[in-house]
């Protein structure tokens, strides 16, 4: 069996928890009702405030004439081994009151306040406070409003029914324990408290009687009917109690006292020594506790099932409108950024190879780019009727002595014009291909479906830097087709020179070439047919290098580019952006997130219950 300290304070902290969420009763069964409470009911006067503060053994209740008490207090005790008495209110954790006559008092009051205003109205919504002390037993009590017949000045009229609605909410549920006081010193049959728990709990299972007042009752009268059961008879025994009278207060005297003279009263009695054992209000605090345990040993089994079906109701809520992301911005900006990893991993993939598409820019380099060099019009522009329009002009009046320098020149650089169109061109097409690959990786990225805010700005921010990447190359590729005019190599034009020197066949079958005779061959065709054939050689070289730079320039600043910095540009927005952007990124509509929110706290709520549960040792 688990101890009853486990038990009962494994209750307390589901209480707590339930406050947390506001899960305080309501629509639907709510853990909190699924939870035993002990409910401290009666008329006004009778003594409620008494009680609690005898239980507790310290002062710390609101005092004061008409309806002090209007908002539930839940007060749970937790027995400490040692140390001095603090509280606790749940929404002010963290802060310790020692201080239980003025400091906790106010606070009270003013919690009260807090939610009612000042209007003297009542609220639902219970403050909750955990006293630890070394001179208390586990148990929880909810403090209710007096029951009351007449509202007083500056309350409204339908106080007394709100009264009684609230109080009713409570007792009801059959999970309450209710503590019925009534003072002696009034006819039980008139009891307030009496009348309501009759009520609800009609036999007496969960009814607790308590008597106060037993000392201002005539003398020659007792109350023993009532203790003894014989005038309305519960099923658990009645309790006598002796609080401090209204002198006793204004004197100061202290509670600890104030048990030790109720016993004496109790065992001095010649009315209730008998019953002196089973009297007053440490008993009273005892006999609730182990009832309180039992009760929810009893409960444990139908709470767990009762968690377990919210949790498996949570999920499937939950499964249907999605997870919630983090209410900070930095859960946001994790979220987003781990969006964004999966995205640049399916990207990845494209790229190296796993999915299709990184294939197609080889092709673009092995097929298109070589397809469309071969088709420059090379030879139309190197044809002998343009090379001789070409030399002709770059010779001007002059014709050249040997070679037609300023005319290859031309010729070279004309021709070399034609390479920046294919270039360009793979610049482009891969281009098209990487952006075709990041609409593809978007749409394959199963993270980013239930986001599509978030999926156009990474698209958008994804082209934005793969436009930037074609920017660069391009001016990469048009730099290598310019620096290929720029400068020429010599050595070529030196080697052709030295060649048709050396050859005799060629000097023998050719009277008029340039060589020999430029001069007076300067209209010959085979003259420029040769000057034709040899920057037609020279180009020929010259696009052998660019068909094996170009590739490489593209690649450089384009497809590794991609590879290794799709999103920075991406990653530097989202770092300035707010909470609020960042949330409207995630396309939270809010009211969706604070139901998320919701949702899954209280699924957190239940599992750390269950846990809980689970955690305390069943021997
Ligand atoms: N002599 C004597 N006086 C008591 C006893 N119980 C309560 N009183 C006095 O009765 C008055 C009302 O007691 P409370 O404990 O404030 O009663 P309550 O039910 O909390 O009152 P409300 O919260 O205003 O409804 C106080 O002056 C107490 O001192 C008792 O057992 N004997």
């Amino acid at each position: 069996m688990a101890t009853m300290e486990s038990l009962i304070g494994l209750v307390n902290r589901i209480q707590m928890a339930c406050t947390v969420l506001g899960d305080h009763g309501g629509e639907g069964m709510s853990l909190w009702e699924a939870l035993p409470t002990v409910a401290v009911v009666g008329g006004q006067s009778c003594g409620k405030s008494s009680v609690l503060e005898s239980i507790v053994g310290r002062d710390f209740l609101p005092r004061g004439s008409g309806i002090v008490t209007r908002r539930p207090l839940v007060l749970q005790l937790h027995k400490i081994e040692r140390g001095t008495e603090y509280a606790e209110f749940l929404h002010a954790p963290r802060k310790k009151f020692t201080d239980f006559a003025a400091a906790l008092r106010k606070e009270i009051e003013d919690e009260t306040e807090r939610l009612t205003r000042k209007s003297k109205a009542i609220s639902n919504r219970p403050i909750h406070l955990c006293i630890y002390s070394p001179n208390v037993v586990n148990l929880t009590l909810i403090d209710l409003p007096g029951l009351t017949k007449v509202a007083v000045e500056g309350q409204p009229d339908s106080i007394v029914e709100d009264i009684e609605m609230m109080v009713r909410s409570y007792v009801d549920k059959p999970n309450c324990i209710i503590l019925a006081i009534s003072p002696a010193n009034q006819d039980i049959a008139t009891s307030d408290a009496i009348k309501l728990a009759r009520e609800v709990d009609p036999s007496g299972d969960r009814t607790f009687g308590v008597v106060t007042k037993l000392d201002l009752m005539d003398a020659g009268t007792n109350c023993l009917d009532v203790l003894e059961g014989r005038s309305y008879k519960l099923q658990h025994p009645w309790v006598g109690i002796v609080n401090r009278s209204q002198a006793d207060i204004n004197k100061n005297v202290d509670m600890m006292a104030a048990r030790r003279k109720e016993q004496e009263y109790f065992e001095s009695s010649p009315d209730y020594g008998h019953l002196a054992h089973k009297m007053g209000s440490v008993y009273l605090a005892k006999l609730l506790s182990r009832h309180l345990e039992s009760v929810i040993r009893q409960k444990i089994p139908s709470i767990v099932a009762l968690i377990n079906r919210n949790i498996d109701e949570i999920n499937a809520e939950l499964d249907r409108i999605g997870r919630p992301i983090g209410v900070d911005g930095g859960a946001q900006l994790y979220t987003i950024l781990e969006m964004c990893r999966a995205f640049d991993r399916v990207f990845k993939e494209h790229l190296d190879g796993g999915r299709a598409g990184g294939d197609r820019i080889y092709g673009v380099f092995d097929h298109q780019l070589p397809a469309a060099l071969k088709k420059l019009p090379l030879e139309r522009h190197l044809s002998t009727s343009n090379v001789r329009k070409v030399v002709s002009e770059a010779d001007g009046y002059q014709p050249h002595l040997i070679a037609p320098e300023q005319g290859y020149r031309r010729l070279i650089d004309g021709s070399l014009g034609y390479f920046k169109g294919p270039a360009e061109a793979s610049v482009d097409a891969v281009h098209f291909i990487l952006k075709e690959l990041v609409r593809k990786s978007m749409a394959e990225t199963v993270e980013l479906k239930r986001f599509p805010s978030l999926q156009a700005e990474i698209a958008a921010a994804s082209n934005e830097a793969l436009e930037n990447f074609r920017d660069e190359s391009r001016k990469t590729v048009s730099r290598l087709v310019e620096m290929e005019s720029t400068y020429l190599t010599a050595e070529f034009f030196r080697k052709i020179h030295a060649e048709s020197d050396n050859n005799p066949r060629d000097i023998h079958n050719n009277k008029h070439s340039t060589t020999s005779h430029p001069n007076a061959d300067r209209y010959n065709d085979h003259h420029f047919r040769k000057i034709g054939s040899n920057v037609s050689a020279y180009i020929g070289m010259v696009c052998d290098t660019l068909k094996n730079t170009i590739p490489k320039a593209v690649v450089y600043c384009q497809v590794r580019e991609a590879r290794r910095s799709l999103l920075n540009l991406f990653y530097a927005q989202i770092g300035r952006k707010e909470k609020e952007q960042l949330g409207r990124m995630l396309d939270e509509d809010p009211m969706l997130m604070e139901k998320k929110e919701t949702l899954s706290k209280r699924l957190h709520l239940y599992k750390s219950a269950r846990d809980e549960i689970d955690s305390v040792s069943w021997k």
